[in-house]
């Protein structure tokens, strides 16, 4: 049994962003990115200042019982990035054997088989405000290992350049459903009424612009819900 460092478990709550956004579902994430967003919400995964637990999948699931109860049927695997840990594999199959549908979150940087597992895969390439390089190539195949199975695409946009991304990430994989997300670049702040303001400000700056494009007809456009609701909290 390969053992997982865990950053936090909790829900249940509603998937605030992408293909299954107001999903109700717990969450589990892992520690540890391949990746250093200049904007990233949870830094803490990766930057030492938050702590992890080493788990097995079978540690995970009894936690996910432990916290979630009776109340939950699907489960969110976050982080950091969870294509990082291989033992993932065995909590999506421990979960699917008692009936619980799964989702994770990735960048699509880092591949491991059980992505076809899952049955909810959102892979968020990352844009030029973020400071990362997309390696192309790696992402087409990992697209392309997903093209079977239920999967999307998200990309977080803070200015023009990266709608520029968007739409060549777009172009590129018609084939995929693709979310735009609002980027809030106020990960720190704790006042909730001005953070509310601003991101439903940038929320409309962002319809607008997919509005205005002939190369975004066929994008769903979504804040992060969980933020509007409750501003940069932890755990839900
Ligand atoms: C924290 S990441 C963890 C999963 C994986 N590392 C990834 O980036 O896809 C989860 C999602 O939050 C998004 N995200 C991170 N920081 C954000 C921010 N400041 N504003 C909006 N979305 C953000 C990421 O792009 C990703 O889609
Ligand atoms: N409610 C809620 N929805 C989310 N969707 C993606 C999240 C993430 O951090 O990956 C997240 C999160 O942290 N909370
Ligand atoms: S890839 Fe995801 S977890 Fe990693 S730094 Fe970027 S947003 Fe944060
Ligand atoms: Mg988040």
């Amino acid at each position: 049994m390969k053992r997982i460092p865990v950053m936090e478990v909790f829900g249940p709550t509603i998937q605030g962003e992408g293909m299954v956004i107001g999903q109700k579902t717990m969450f589990v994430r892992t520690g540890g990115c391949d990746y250093r967003c200049s904007w990233c919400d949870s830094s803490f995964t990766w930057d030492g200042t938050g702590k992890s637990t080493l788990l097995s999948a079978a540690d995970i699931v009894s936690q996910l019982k432990e916290i979630g109860g009776d109340r939950f049927s699907h489960v969110t695997i976050s982080g950091g990035n969870p294509a990082i840990h291989q033992g993932i594999g065995e909590l999506v199959s421990m979960l699917k054997e008692r009936g619980i549908k799964t989702a994770v979150e990735t960048q699509g940087s880092i591949w491991q088989d059980w992505m076809q597992d899952v049955d909810d895969v959102t892979i968020s390439p990352k844009p030029p405000s973020s400071k990362m390089e997309t390696d192309f190539e790696k992402l087409d195949t990992y697209i392309e290992r997903l093209k079977d199975y239920n999967s999307s695409l998200k990309v977080v946009i803070f200015n023009e350049e990266d709608l520029q991304y968007a739409e060549k990430v777009h172009k590129r994989y018609p084939e995929v459903p693709m979310y735009l997300q609002v980027g809030n670049d106020e990960v720190d702040t704790v006042e909730n009424d001005s953070l509310l303001s601003r991101l439903l400000e940038r929320y409309e700056w962002l319809i607008d612009k997919a509005v205005e494009s002939p190369e975004l007809n066929d994008v769903k456009v979504l804040p992060q819900l969980h933020t509007l609701v409750w501003g940069n909290k932890r755990g839900v």
